[in-house]
């Protein structure tokens, strides 16, 4: 156990699980993982299990835990909890602080992954639904500092983070479409890609790279902007990212038609799109996007983070200056 573990014997670990995760086999997964996880955690430990009753709640459990000074906020299910309880580790803006009078250290970010996509865990190389992996990754409590991705919409007041990728036009608009058919698991992407080119046209778009010149790119059909590499249950969107390197890698896919999405679909999922001749990219702190031509055309362009539907353009992407303790 980590030699702070030691020196607190009140720590906290909370798990916060999604019982309707991959269909509802989070649930039953956990129940299972459970009796092994409190005899390793020990008598030091204090378990507080926290099931979750609908979408964003496990952002106001992971809110409170940070609040009381949990040592450790564990996402239990895919991305998508992963994603919330991100996002409650913020508030206004801000990170949340724990309670005055508490001096122990830092709450760290954990994540047993027993989603469908499990994006995150792809990237570390971690198995999804791996009782005995995951359980020895939480006793060990091994932490590093990992970056986090920030979304500023100006007509929304409440920014959105993310660990994996936010993006934006039709890759925003086919995962939102996708969270309506998880039903059919993986496949759920495919469906969201395809139906979302049903009505999509590319779009000129306005970019400012850290704070420098805006610049017209034409004709966007995708920008994906990665902290870590992959989204929609294994695409490798954004291959030559790295959650620790304070920077996002932003991919953007040009001109693409229904059929070179077909044709190029494999590509996406190995990582190798980035050499198309359609497809740039680009190293960034800073990303900020509106729509060149017609302002009220940029309400088409859809923005997601993490899975999550946020709203449309303009928006601003960067990385947070401080990071977090992530259980490795
Ligand atoms: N009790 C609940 N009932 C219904 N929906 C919930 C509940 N708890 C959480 N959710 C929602 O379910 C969404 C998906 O959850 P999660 O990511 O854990 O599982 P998943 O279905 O495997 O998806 P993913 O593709 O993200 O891995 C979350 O974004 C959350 O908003």
């Amino acid at each position: 156990m980590a030699p702070d573990a030691i020196a607190n014997p009140q720590r906290d670990y909370v798990f916060v699980v999604n019982p309707t995760g991959a269909n509802g086999r989070t649930e039953q997964q956990w129940k299972k993982m459970l009796p092994e996880l409190k005899l390793r955690l020990g008598k030091d430990c204090n378990i507080c299990e926290a099931l979750t009753t609908g979408p964003t709640h496990a952002v106001e459990i992971a809110r409170e835990a940070v609040r009381n000074g949990a040592a450790a906020v564990v996402a239990v299910g895919g991305d998508g909890t992963l994603h919330e309880v991100l996002n409650g580790f913020f508030e206004d803006g801000m990170p949340v602080q724990s309670r005055e009078g508490y001096s122990g250290p830092r709450t760290a970010l954990g994540l047993i992954p027993m989603g469908t996509g499990s994006d995150l865990a792809r990237c570390f190389g971690w198995k999804s639904n791996d009782k005995l992996e995951a359980i020895h990754r939480i006793v060990k409590d091994r932490r590093r500092r990992i970056d986090v991705g920030r979304v500023q919409l100006p007509d929304d007041k409440v920014d959105r983070y993310f660990l994996n990728v936010a993006s934006l036009h039709l890759s925003a608009k086919a995962g939102h479409i996708a969270s309506m058919y998880k039903r059919f698991g993986n496949l759920c992407y495919v469906i969201g890609a395809l139906k979302a080119f049903r009505s999509h046209e590319n779009r000129d778009l306005r970019t400012r790279i850290d704070g420098s010149q805006w610049t017209v790119v034409p004709k966007v059909t995708a920008t994906c902007i990665g902290n870590a590499k992959y989204f929609g249950g294994g695409m490798k969107i954004t291959p030559t990212a790295d959650p620790f390197n304070g920077r996002l890698e932003v991919v953007s896919l040009h001109g693409f038609k229904w059929y070179d999405f077909i044709l190029k679909m494999h590509t996406l999922y190995l990582g190798t799109h980035v050499h198309l001749a359609k497809v740039t990219t680009t190293s960034v702190r800073i990303l900020e996007v509106e729509a060149a031509e017609n302002k009220s055309k940029q309400r088409e362009v859809y923005v997601q983070a993490d899975g999550e539907h946020l709203g449309f353009l303009p928006a601003k992407f960067s990385i947070l200056p401080q990071q977090l303790d992530f259980i490795m």
